[in-house]
């Protein structure tokens, strides 16, 4: 079988290695490619977000299954990655996702790691699920191809919260209840697009959102860290030095039409703070300040 993978940052040259691994013949295209390997039985998207729409149209459409490996929403409409692929190659294009709490770092290491794939027919997600899955990479499936995209883009924008919550230094307390506010915040912009709630309580939502709201190694949290400790947003993502999804999409979610009108407090903050120069210890004590109107149901606290 022979895989072709479109990006080779970190999270790409991880699962090739992995791939690799398995015996499979793995061949990585560059950005400013224009011709798929012969033949090819399955295509692996490992680029930024952002970058998915100007490289995608270089190439022809590929006659094989995709899985996309990012997470994010791209600017302006918070479009989800396999919403894109079909833009570009076709609504009948064989798309599916990868998601869940996976540094490549940790899995380069060859440490146990959890994933889901999913895709709305079941013959795309078994494939991936096939290739993918081994003794120390736990892959699951799931048909919920939009709330699996949408629960790894979200969790990016609430890292980043999570992240200005420690470098203001208000303790596990306030971390834990702001990440798990931030998982009704995900779940509720979830719902708007059709998304299952159940979704964003597996791998793709709570697992990752806990990764990285919780740990340094992700670049998310390390960039609300940098900002809440004072360094410009500009000079916080130059010093991380590689992508970080949830900067754009943070602006996706709060500006895209599509969830105007979701209550979205935590990502407004983040977005203030990212986009608008709000001192950062003025926009957290909001969240904690007021009693909400109208705070409603995801786990029955109001
Ligand atoms: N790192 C991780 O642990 C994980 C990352 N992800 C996701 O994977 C995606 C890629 O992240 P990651 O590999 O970490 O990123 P990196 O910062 O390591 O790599 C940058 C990537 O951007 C691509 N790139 C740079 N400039 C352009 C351009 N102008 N046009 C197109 N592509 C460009 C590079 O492609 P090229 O090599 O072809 O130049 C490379 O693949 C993100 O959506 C991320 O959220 C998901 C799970 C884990
Ligand atoms: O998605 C990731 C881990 O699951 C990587 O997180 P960061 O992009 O925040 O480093």
């Amino acid at each position: 079988m022979r895989i072709c993978i479109l990006g080779a940052g970190q999270w790409g040259r991880c699962v090739a290695a992995l791939l690799e691994e398995k015996g499979y013949d793995v061949e990585f295209r560059h950005h400013t490619d224009r011709r798929w390997p012969q033949p090819l039985d399955a295509l692996l998207l490992a680029l930024p977000v952002q970058h998915f729409r100007q490289t995608l149209v270089r190439f022809p459409p590929p006659a094989c299954p995709i899985l996309s490996l990012a997470k994010g929403l791209e600017l302006p409409e918070a479009l989800r990655p396999s919403e894109i692929v079909r833009q570009v190659w076709g609504e009948n294009t064989s798309v599916g996702a990868l998601s869940g709490p996976n540094f490549a770092s940790e899995i380069a290491q060859r440490l146990p790691t959890a994933a889901v794939v999913a895709a709305e027919r079941e013959e795309v997600s078994l494939l991936f699920q096939r290739i993918l899955h081994c003794h120390r990479y736990r892959v699951y499936r799931s048909t919920d191809l939009i709330g699996v995209e949408l629960a790894g883009a979200l969790k990016n924008v609430y890292a980043i919260a999570g992240g200005i919550c420690v470098g203001l230094g208000l303790g596990d307390n306030a971390l834990a209840s702001l990440l798990t506010r931030s998982l009704a915040e995900m779940t509720r912009l979830g719902r708007r697009l059709g998304a299952r709630p159940a979704t964003f309580r597996g791998l793709a939502g709570v697992g990752d959102l806990f990764l990285t709201g919780t740990s340094d190694q992700s670049r998310n949290r390390r960039l609300g860290k940098l900002v809440a400790q004072g360094l410009p947003v500009d000079l916080a993502l130059q010093r991380i030095g590689s992508v970080v999804e949830g900067y754009p999409t943070t602006k996706s979610v709060v500006r895209a039409a599509r969830f105007e009108n979701v209550r979205k407090p935590i990502a407004t903050e983040v977005y203030q703070i990212l986009y608008e120069g709000k001192p950062p210890k003025a926009a957290l004590s909001q969240l904690v300040e007021p009693i909400p109107e109208q705070e409603e149901e995801e786990f029955g606290e109001s």
